[in-house]
């Protein structure tokens, strides 16, 4: 008999069918709306579940986020991290980090859960301390991605969670013939991240790929 669906047509279904397993509240949907005004992309419905159950997993408590930009992934942190948990999230983009307060705002974390830093990564992850957080996620493409990475392994104490979204690049990583800068700058991100030593790691297929690596 002649299969209905192709088999990718089928694995699509599957990883739509898989994003939404977790129905977001008003709450994410009105930050995502708020994306849409500034456009802004927020990580994925998967994704952003995804950092909750693994934030959920280590009970956060410090937390580093590159790219705070409408909240999404913030909050989705948060939600899964310990009570007492510190969100530190960097964003050059004042318009987009006063559209993050609200959503934390909206969802009732106390100001006192987040530090919000109007500035580029390149200039702020270095000032913060080694070894002292628990989970850090990288979300804005930059060509310092890999020094990103880098000072985010710095931060992370023994056991701690690098998590690198839209590490496929919108799906173009997998396609050799896309020779783009962005898609090059997360092929040599996978690379060194898969040839670090003081990592374990694996691609997660949520989303447009979750890159996370566990340090030793
Ligand atoms: C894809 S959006 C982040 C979405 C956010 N994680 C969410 O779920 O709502 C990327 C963000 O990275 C910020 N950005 C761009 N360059 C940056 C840099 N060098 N350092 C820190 N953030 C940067 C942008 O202003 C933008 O808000």
């Amino acid at each position: 008999m002649r299969a209905l669906t192709s088999p990718q047509t089928a694995k699509h279904a599957s990883w739509e069918y898989a994003e939404q397993h977790h129905a977001e509240d008003h709450i994410l949907e009105a930050a995502r709306r708020r994306g849409e005004d500034l456009g802004v992309t927020p990580v994925s419905e998967g994704v952003a579940a995804t950092l909750t159950v693994l934030a959920a997993a280590m009970g956060a408590r410090g937390l580093v986020e590159v790219g705070t930009g409408v909240g999404v992934s913030g909050l989705s942190l948060l939600r899964g991290a310990a009570p007492d948990a510190v969100l530190t999230s960097i964003d050059p983009d004042a318009d987009h980090l006063q559209a993050a307060r609200t959503t934390f705002k909206e969802s009732g974390v106390p100001s006192a859960r987040t530090r919000l830093i109007t500035g580029r990564a390149e200039e702020v992850l270095p000032r913060l301390t080694s070894g002292g957080y628990c989970l850090v996620h990288l979300d804005a493409d930059s060509p310092e991605l890999d020094e990103f990475v880098e000072q985010g392994v710095r931060l992370l104490r023994p056991g701690g969670l690098l998590a690198v979204n839209d590490a496929l690049d919108h799906d173009r990583l997998p396609r050799p013939a896309v020779r783009e800068e962005s898609t090059r700058r997360r092929r040599a991100v996978e690379r060194s991240v898969r040839d670090d030593e003081r990592l374990v790691t694996t691609m997660l297929g949520t989303g447009t790929g979750l890159l996370v690596a566990v340090k030793r």
